[in-house]
């Protein structure tokens, strides 16, 4: 059981912790649509009210490196559970250069069902460096290790990118891979690039957002239906030219063929490794692939494959059944032990940041905990530029009823506005973004402030806060060719705020700010104002108690 503080009886109302997805504090307002946004709460919350920064990305949530940005999942996962655990990206490439991932069953058997031409082993999922779903490198090693191992025909579905990586990157990273697998190849091993499409458009559809995508993934990717070409740098530039402006991730499905005949589609006998190591957008395909009984589109051929996810995705579901590294063991998070206290819990997004602020704050655990109560806002279908405020009124109106209901003594919800359309690259959209949040912030704190309540305001990371990408020797915004700005479309490396917006201690409370605070130190912090000491397992709380 949590410890009854001695120092602090606590608040009296409910403590309420606002996630600001993908806002970051950056070091200069060139590019910011965070500082280019009219935002009268979040300007009086920063000037009247104890702030902090807090480290959000790299090893202090997880990541292999401080080279590393943050992410939703390693972020949620940090500040649900108190603590920080290697995350999949450093658990995989550990896996990797310890050669243990060659050892397990699921690569033993996925090579033992191809092996020596019995069928052809596929590789699927999302093509970068980004490292918050995959790495290239992990694919790189498999191919390696596979040829090695008597594996004779490779085939690679490449999700294209640019939301976690510049957003028209993408050949970047297909003609070196393009050159690789040529030079892979020989008499005996034959491996190709088979099919593809944009990681927005096809397959990476997330909490079922859109299961459209993952159809027409499916239909590339397994039935190779679909526009041919002869390469997948042909397709980039072709689809490029086809559709001017579009970035990466909204690229089209394409599928690479030979006289009209695709040269990959997904067979019985063959092996599939979605080689993703986050769980939220692999779970779809993966149901797909795995699920008998189907209803979320017509699969037209279900092929018989031994598939294998990089990582088990959700170990409640057991899904997938195989897969080649452990999924870090994230245990004792704040969700568990409030609810054992007796605590009672309220959770709140729209669908794109539902399982942010449900099933990584709770350690990748999709069962709710006693006394958790979880509410979802359907998100809208569309590009985002188009819709920047999102469901930020509608999240707004679910938590004050959560709130003058009485019934929940800590609320969280995830404003998923300055990351989503911070991904979109567009800055106006941004600038309204974060506008639309700061508009909804100025609803819940009044009556946060009416039931005796107090809130902390943080991130998960940044995104909104730099919208562009800076110039390394000029520091100002990169330009296109014509000249335009070049859009940033994926998340900072920047720290986050965390404010405590407390109007009823009458300045008894403050914040300790340090060099090292970081998104793990919120969970002790949210313990002791609970008027609780923290679980020994948890990192610091930043609460000081004057
Ligand atoms: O999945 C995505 O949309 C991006 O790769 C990462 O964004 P998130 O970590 O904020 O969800
Ligand atoms: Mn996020
Ligand atoms: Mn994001």
């Amino acid at each position: 059981m949590l410890q009854k503080s001695a120092s602090f009886p606590g608040i009296r109302g409910p403590i309420v912790t606002i996630v600001m997805d993908g806002y970051g504090i950056a070091k200069s307002d060139v590019g910011s649509a965070i500082a280019a946004a009219t935002k009268p709460t979040l300007d009086r919350l920063f000037a009247n009210y104890p702030n902090i920064t807090l480290r959000a990305h790299g090893v202090a949530v997880g990541m292999p490196s401080d080279d590393d940005m943050g992410n939703s999942e390693v972020g949620h996962n940090a500040i649900g559970a108190g603590q920080v655990y290697s995350q999949g990206a450093s658990l995989v490439a550990d896996a990797i250069a310890a050669g243990s991932i060659w050892q397990g069953a699921a690569w033993r058997e996925v090579v033992a069902a191809v092996k020596g031409g019995r069928g052809v082993l596929h590789f699927l999922g999302l093509f970068s460096d980004g490292n918050v779903h995959s790495h290239v490198d992990h694919l790189r090693a498999m191919i390696v290790r596979a040829k090695e191992e008597g594996v004779k025909t490779v085939r690679v579905h490449i999700l294209l990118d640019g939301r976690d990586v510049p957003e028209t990157s993408a050949l970047d990273y297909v003609l070196p891979f393009e050159a690789f697998l040529a030079e892979t190849s020989d008499d005996s091993f034959d491996a190709r690039i088979a099919s593809g499409g944009g990681r927005m458009n096809i397959t990476m559809d997330r909490y079922e957002a859109n299961w459209n995508m993952v159809d027409k993934g499916w239909r590339t990717h397994v039935l190779g239906e679909g526009p041919q070409y002869d390469s997948a740098a042909a397709a980039i530039e072709a689809l490029r030219a086809e559709f001017p402006g579009t970035i990466d991730q909204d690229l089209p499905a394409f599928v690479i063929g030979r006289a009209g005949v695709p040269v990959g589609t997904i067979n019985d006998g063959d092996a599939v490794v979605f080689f993703n190591f986050r769980g939220d957008r692999s779970i779809e395909i993966t149901r797909a692939f795995e699920d008998a009984e189907f209803d979320k589109f017509d699969r037209l051929r279900v092929p018989s494959v031994t598939y294998a996810g990089m990582l088990q995705y959700d170990g409640d579901l057991k899904l997938p059944k195989r897969f080649l590294v452990d999924p870090p063991a994230i245990l004792d998070t704040m969700g568990e032990w409030f609810a054992k206290a007796g605590i009672t819990q309220f959770a709140c997004s729209e669908t794109q940041k539902f399982g942010h602020v449900t099933y990584f704050w709770n350690g990748n655990r999709s069962n709710k905990f006693d006394g958790e109560t979880y509410q979802e806002v359907p998100s809208d279908v569309v590009p985002f530029e188009q819709r920047p405020w999102m469901k930020a009124a509608e999240i707004a109106d679910a938590m004050i009823d959560a709130l003058k209901s009485g019934k929940y003594k800590t609320l969280r919800c995830n404003f998923a506005n300055g990351d989503m359309v911070g991904h979109t690259g567009s800055f106006r959209a941004a600038t309204m973004a974060i506008e639309a949040v700061d508009l909804e912030l100025a609803r819940i704190l009044p009556v946060i402030d009416a039931l005796g309540g107090v809130a902390l305001i943080t991130a998960d990371h940044g995104n909104a806060d730099e919208m562009y990408e800076i110039d390394k020797k000029s520091k100002q915004p990169a330009k296109n060719a014509d000249g335009s700005f070049k859009a940033k479309t994926a998340h900072t490396l920047n720290p986050v705020p965390l404010i405590l917006y407390d109007n009823v201690s009458g300045g008894k409370l403050a914040l300790q700010a340090s060099e090292t605070a970081g998104l793990s130190n919120i969970a002790a912090t949210i313990a002791n104002l609970l008027g609780f000491e923290k679980h020994v397992k948890w990192d610091d709380s930043l609460l000081v108690v004057k």
